[in-house]
């Protein structure tokens, strides 16, 4: 059965053959990445942008040649933005959540971005204001004058190009997320606009907004199956953001049964769930050794009178999945192959984010070429490319993918 007629959002499992996907080719943002911010803008190097592109561009020709459709989240944000009352309503609240100072500066970037079409809009607002830019306007508060080494009027967005983290696509509808650190605040504005505003997309459902208090990011949302959604509580993501987000998907008539909450190490190696567990066939899974012991897991489910019934669980995450997703057996396959210096080498680099297009089938980055021979022994077929640069940011395949349409 393949439920996607009339659905701009269809994903009720991992792993389903994937027939269209969000991806944000970096850009400028990149250059603006400077040694001084890189804590704060969530990098660990200097990307550098035009080898970045190549690989990109890589990510997205394999996923064409498999007749995934590719749509651009600049694509669609210049449809959207092509409507004059639109952009005024967009840039007021881009500008006012870039926390770009004084009203004086806020109208005078309202007055700067006015030179630009909505293409060259959307790639000047991802990629920031840099000080200079806007050295013709006469500083009239006290604000404005007092010196201040900070580059930027606004910040740049670089990590926009790990699409699987602002929103999150499940079952018909969509988790528009609060993220948890400042750097990444913006980049649901992008999704709120497109949900909001763009003909294709704007009767999608939410199950979580932007303006709620309680943080909560894409990487933590697995779509196991049509019955289960695992969420990861993270460094990311709150136990809060999670029972709100539980009660809506389980209420929604949506055929979800349960939500499993994994808690997971508070640290940037384990950032979000999918950074150390992917789903790759219906009963084969990789993961990072480090979540190997038994796990405090919560089963979340609705009650008689639509209450959630949250039930903790400490078990071995093989035994969860067999339990949940009704398997005789399941098979892990761990990054690094049981090395563990290749474990902590190529979880470092994404080793364990695979972006499946089908069962069985995924795309991984070549440098982990210890994990990626473990899931080809294991019949897993892995389509590869480079990336050198687009790992700098932390994030694999499965983090710069946002699935819109799979298979059933
Ligand atoms: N799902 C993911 O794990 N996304 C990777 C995000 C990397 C980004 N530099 C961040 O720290 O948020």
């Amino acid at each position: 059965m393949f439920m996607v007629l009339n659905h701009s959002i269809s994903v009720f499992n991992e792993i389903g053959k994937l027939k269209s996907v969000l991806l944000h080719r970096p850009g400028e943002e990149i250059e603006n990445i400077v040694p001084d911010y890189l804590g704060r803008l969530l990098f660990d190097e200097i990307a550098y942008l035009e080898q970045a592109r190549r690989e990109h561009d890589q990510f997205a020709d394999i996923l064409k040649k498999e007749g995934v459709e590719v749509l651009y989240l600049t694509d669609l944000m210049v449809e959207v933005l092509k409507d004059q009352k639109i952009r005024d309503e967009f840039l007021k609240d881009f500008i006012r959540e870039g926390k770009a100072g004084t009203e004086g500066l806020k109208e005078a970037l309202l007055e700067f971005f006015d030179q630009y079409s909505p293409e060259d809009l959307i790639i000047k607002c991802i990629a920031g204001v840099r000080k200079e830019e806007l050295k013709d306007i006469r500083p009239k508060s006290l604000g404005d004058m007092v010196k201040n080494p900070y580059p930027f009027y606004l910040d740049p967005i670089p990590n926009l190009y790990f699409q699987r983290d602002p929103f999150a696509s499940i079952g018909h509808g969509i988790s528009l997320n609060v993220m948890a650190n400042e750097t990444r605040n913006r980049e649901t504005l992008f999704a709120k606009y497109i949900f909001k505003y763009h003909p294709r997309f704007k009767d999608v459902p939410k199950w979580y907004d932007r303006d709620n208090t309680y943080s909560i990011e894409g990487g933590d949302i697995l779509v196991l199956s049509k019955d289960v959604v695992a969420i990861g509580i993270s460094d990311r993501t709150s136990p809060m953001a999670i029972e709100t987000l539980s009660s809506n998907i389980l209420n929604s008539e949506q055929g979800f049964k349960t939500v499993l909450a994994f808690d997971i190490p508070k640290a940037r190696a384990f950032m979000h769930l999918d950074t150390v567990f992917t789903m790759v066939d219906y009963d084969q899974f990789t993961i990072y050794p480090g979540i190997e012991n038994p796990l405090d897991v919560y089963s979340i489910t609705l009650g008689k009178n639509k209450e959630l019934n949250i039930k903790h669980e400490q078990e071995r995450l093989s035994a969860i999945l067999k339990k949940y997703l009704k398997l005789s057996a399941v098979n892990l396959i761990r990054c690094g192959d049981g090395d563990a210096i290749a474990a902590g080498r190529e979880q470092w680099n994404d080793g364990s984010n695979t972006l499946a297009i089908s069962p069985g089938k995924v795309v991984c980055y070549n440098r982990n070429h210890v994990t990626n021979k473990a899931l080809a022994r294991n019949n897993v077929e892995v389509l590869e490319f480079e990336s050198y640069e687009l790992s700098r940011g932390r994030g694999g395949p499965r983090c710069m993918s946002m699935p819109l349409i799979r298979e059933f």
